[in-house]
């Protein structure tokens, strides 16, 4: 992202109170025992031209949210407009002529292209579906986006497992242009690829914003893949947005202690900083379930600031400094909002903090991506080189294709 955002104040996406509760049935009749509450009511905006990042552990509901705002999936509650077009509930038909606007980049590269296709099978495969010729023919422009990506259109009659992984995600990302949309909600692009090209693919993604113009909804688990990439960050954790803020303010002074705590697992890519010690605050436990998340602040149960209100009152989501939200009762970096309250005993259980030297200085254009090696590893937050489960789509699959309506 070039220092002086391309964004435009107006809103290309706006979510209101988006909820997703995925029921949960049992017994012969499906009755309904519970639900699993995914996202629990989130708002928020994006800014034509922008890149939106959003992060959080895994499970905390990332990735159904980047489903619910190109309506792969439907909401339970909430309001979605794109545009100024309330799509919270349009129906597959209305939704079409959309979906050539919002497309999806998915995480596994691997299992989103089907193997028994070739790669302009693949990528021309949104032209099918829309019933769309382009000027030249299919296959021309198939190749030039080919070329955009960074893949020889030479390869065109290739299948999937000729090509490597970036050059997998390469393929995918060239199928979401082909219909030269709007906006683009990439889930983990990276993180099922090998650290060493990790940054190639992200470096590919900004220039193509620059160049065509694109708003991006970037989903990570670590906030180091989308560090240099997202204008504003939004940090989830349990269904809901915990911080929202401009990238500088949140990596020079995060407000919510989970953000602090994700942030100190993050390596510094500063040269300067070999050997230099750091603390690093680890989280204990797991996170907990989705199905009966905690009274209060979620976050309650894992934070070392928690006191009695954070066990009952929920905080709202509220701007503390112009362009920085969060919900906190006791935020880092900003005035306690409710003073005089004793930490609770449990509290400071919930974390370990651990020294750690940053053994090498990374390189500018890899440390986007790659951990530096330390002398601890973090159970809570997986290596950015890990497939994680869950968000790839299936063969061949695309907004169009994928959509449960
Ligand atoms: N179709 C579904 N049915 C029931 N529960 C679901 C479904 N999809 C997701 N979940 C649950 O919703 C919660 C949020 O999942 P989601 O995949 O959105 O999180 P995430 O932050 O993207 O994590 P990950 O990076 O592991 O995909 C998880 O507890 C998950 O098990």
């Amino acid at each position: 992202m070039p220092e002086q955002s391309a964004a435009s104040p107006e809103p290309i996406l706006k979510v209101e109170g988006l909820v997703k509760h995925f029921p949960i049935k049992k017994g012969l009749f499906g009755r309904q025992t519970g639900a699993v509450k995914a996202v629990d009511g989130v708002s928020f905006d994006v800014r034509a031209g922008e890149t939106l990042g959003v992060v959080g552990e895994s499970g905390c509901g990332k990735s159904t949210m980047g489903r619910l705002v190109t309506r792969l999936l439907e909401p339970t509650g909430g309001k979605v407009e794109f545009e100024g077009h309330d799509i919270t509930h349009l129906s597959a038909g209305r939704m079409r002529p959309l979906r050539r606007d919002m497309q999806m980049i998915f995480q596994d590269p691997y299992g989103s292209l089907n193997p028994r296709h070739t790669i302009g099978g693949i990528v021309s495969t949104p032209f099918r579906l829309q019933g769309v010729t382009p000027e030249g023919g299919v296959k021309k422009e198939v190749q030039r986006l080919m070329e955009l990506v960074g893949l020889n259109p030479e390869h065109y009659n290739r299948y999937p497992h000729e090509f490597s992984g970036g050059q997998r995600q390469r393929i995918g990302i060239a199928r979401a242009l082909a219909l030269n949309p709007k906006l683009v909600v990439a889930d983990e692009p990276v993180s099922a690829l090998d650290v060493s090209i990790q940054a190639q693919v992200v470096n590919l993604l900004d220039d193509l914003q620059s160049e065509l113009g694109l708003t991006y909804v970037i989903i990570a688990h670590d906030l180091s893949v989308i560090r240099h990439v997202s204008d504003r960050i939004a940090v989830m954790y349990l269904g809901k947005i915990v911080e929202l803020a401009d990238r500088k303010s949140l990596y020079a002074a995060p407000m919510h202690p989970y953000t602090k705590a994700l942030l100190s697992a993050v390596p510094v890519p500063d040269p300067k900083r070999k050997g230099v010690k750091s603390d690093r605050i680890l989280l204990k436990g797991d996170v907990p379930s989705p199905i009966s998340p905690p009274s209060g602040c979620r976050f309650h149960t894992r934070c070392w600031k928690a006191t009695e209100i954070c066990k009952t009152q929920e905080p709202p989501l509220i701007a503390l400094k112009t362009g920085h939200q969060v919900a906190c009762h006791h935020p880092e970096n900003a005035p306690d909002q409710a003073p005089g309250e004793a930490v609770l005993p449990e509290a400071r259980e919930s974390v370990e903090v651990v020294s750690v030297t940053k053994a090498e200085p990374v390189a500018e254009a890899s440390a986007e991506a790659e951990p530096v090696a330390e002398t601890t590893t973090d159970a809570e937050t997986p290596s950015a080189a890990e497939p994680e489960s869950g968000a790839a789509a299936g063969p061949d699959s695309t907004v169009q294709e994928s959509t449960d309506k």
